[in-house]
Order: C-alpha cells, then structure tokens, then sequence
C-alpha cells in the first residue's frame, strides 16, 4: 500500500498510541552533528513535557512530530501510521487532519480575524470541519469564549489583540476540530507567571476534552508537574 492509499488512522480504538519513536535522528544540512532523540511512546490523551538546554532539538523534534522535517533514521509513528515513509503531501494532510500546532510566535495570519483564524483548520481539513460540533463557527465561537476573548475583539484584525490573547486565538485555532494531537513550542515565554498558569491549565483542560495529547516545549520547569510524563533532552556529543 503506498502513503496515497492509506486507511485514515482509526484513533478512535483504545489502544492508539498518539505518538511513538524509536531510534529517532536528524541532521539538519551543512551540520556536522546529528540529533539523537530519546524514544517516546505516548497514548491518546497522555501528555508529555518536553524540555532541556537550548540547542539540544526540542523545537526539530516537534518539527519531526508534525511532520515538517524528514528524520534521517529511526521510525516514527504517529496514531499507529508510519510518518517516515510517507510522502511530504501524505504528511501535510496527516498534520491538517491530526494535528494543532501552537507556535512560539503563534504564527496567526495577520490580515484575519481572531474567528477567522481559529476556523483556519476547518478550512484545511473536512476531517476537523466535520469534528467542529455543532457546525465549525459555533465550534470556534465556542472555544474562543472558553478561551476569554471577548465577543467584541472576534471579528477585529488578529494584530490588534494582546499578546496573551493572540496566545489564546492560537490555542483556539489547535484546538478546533478535535485533533488528536497538540504540538506546543513554549506557548507561554512571553506570558507572566499567573497568565502562564492560567494558560496551560485551560489548554489542558480543553484538549482532555477531545482526548487529544498534548506534547508541551518549555524551558519553565515548574510547569512539568501539570503533564503524564516529562522527557528531557540532552546536548549530544
Ligand atoms: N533551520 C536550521 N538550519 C540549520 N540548523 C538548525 C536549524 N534549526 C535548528 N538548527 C540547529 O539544530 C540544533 C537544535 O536546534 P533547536 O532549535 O531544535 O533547539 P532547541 O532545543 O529548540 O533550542 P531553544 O531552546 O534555544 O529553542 C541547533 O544546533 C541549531 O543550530
């Protein structure tokens, strides 16, 4: 069976794992030294915590997990599909379909609404579109509210909102649909310490919801104790 054919993955059954990775490796181009990750095996609903010195590879590892980057050995499995055999437009739907990603600068389309940019991914996806209940709008209204922006800031340009409530529109917009996997690099670096907390536990909240796993890059190792289990990266030699 080739990556176009594909069953979708059926993570509906108990015992998906979310995630899985064994012998991981990566180098970027015109590096001389290669990235070794530690294994990760985590299921559906698990959340791990995803933190060690800067340089060792925690944001390569989430672009491995999401997909972006092609692992130069090792198998990495995510909801039981094999990602490293898989064509890059195999991989992009798998993302659109199965992930939400919140990056460190949140990366929301600037010239969209906070409601525009939280409905991006049903765009994306008729998976998610579907997932979005009762219809994708009142989804992302919905989390929107959940997430405290305020009715009056939805239909205003993302750009004019706070930092933390652009975090939160980002959030929002991992969220809708339901995917099965969450990716966070260090979401809450720009956030004060009671927005920080405050943050994390409403993300956590939300995605136990939907039974999705969350993986959570932070160099704030007070955080940890909220997550299933935490995996620390180290400089390779
Ligand atoms: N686009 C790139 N091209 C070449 N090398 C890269 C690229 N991105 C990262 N690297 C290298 O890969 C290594 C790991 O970088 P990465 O950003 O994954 O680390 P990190 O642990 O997330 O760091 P930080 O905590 O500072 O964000 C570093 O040596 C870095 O120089």
């Amino acid at each position: 069976m080739n990556s176009e054919t594909r069953q979708p993955p059926d993570s509906s059954r108990p015992d998906t794992l979310a995630i899985r990775t064994r012998n991981l490796y990566f180098r970027w181009q015109n590096q001389a030294r290669e990235l070794a990750f530690p294994d990760i095996q985590l299921t559906r609903g698990e959340h791990l915590f995803l933190h060690g010195p800067s340089g060792t590879g925690k944001s390569t590892l989430l672009g491995l997990l999401a997909g972006m980057h092609t692992p130069s050995r090792g198998s990495l499995q995510l909801l039981n599909q094999e990602l490293t055999t898989m064509k890059a437009s195999a991989r992009d739907r798998m993302r659109a379909d199965h992930m939400g990603v919140i990056f460190q600068q949140f990366n929301l389309v600037p010239y969209l609404s906070a409601l525009a940019n939280a409905l991006l991914p049903c765009r994306l996806s008729i998976l998610r579109h579907s997932r979005a209940i009762p219809s994708a709008t009142e989804a992302a209204q919905h989390l929107l509210t959940q997430l405290a922006i305020p009715q009056s800031h939805w239909h205003q340009g993302v750009t004019r909102l706070s930092i933390g409530q652009q975090q939160r529109v980002a959030a929002a917009r991992a969220l809708i649909g339901a995917p099965e996997i969450i990716l966070a690099d260090e979401p809450t670096s720009a956030l004060d310490t009671d927005n920080r907390d405050r943050f994390l536990e409403l993300l956590l909240k939300l995605a136990e919801r939907s039974n999705s796993s969350v993986v959570f890059v932070s160099h704030d190792q007070s955080l940890a104790g909220h997550f299933h289990h935490r995996l620390a990266l180290e400089v390779t030699p």
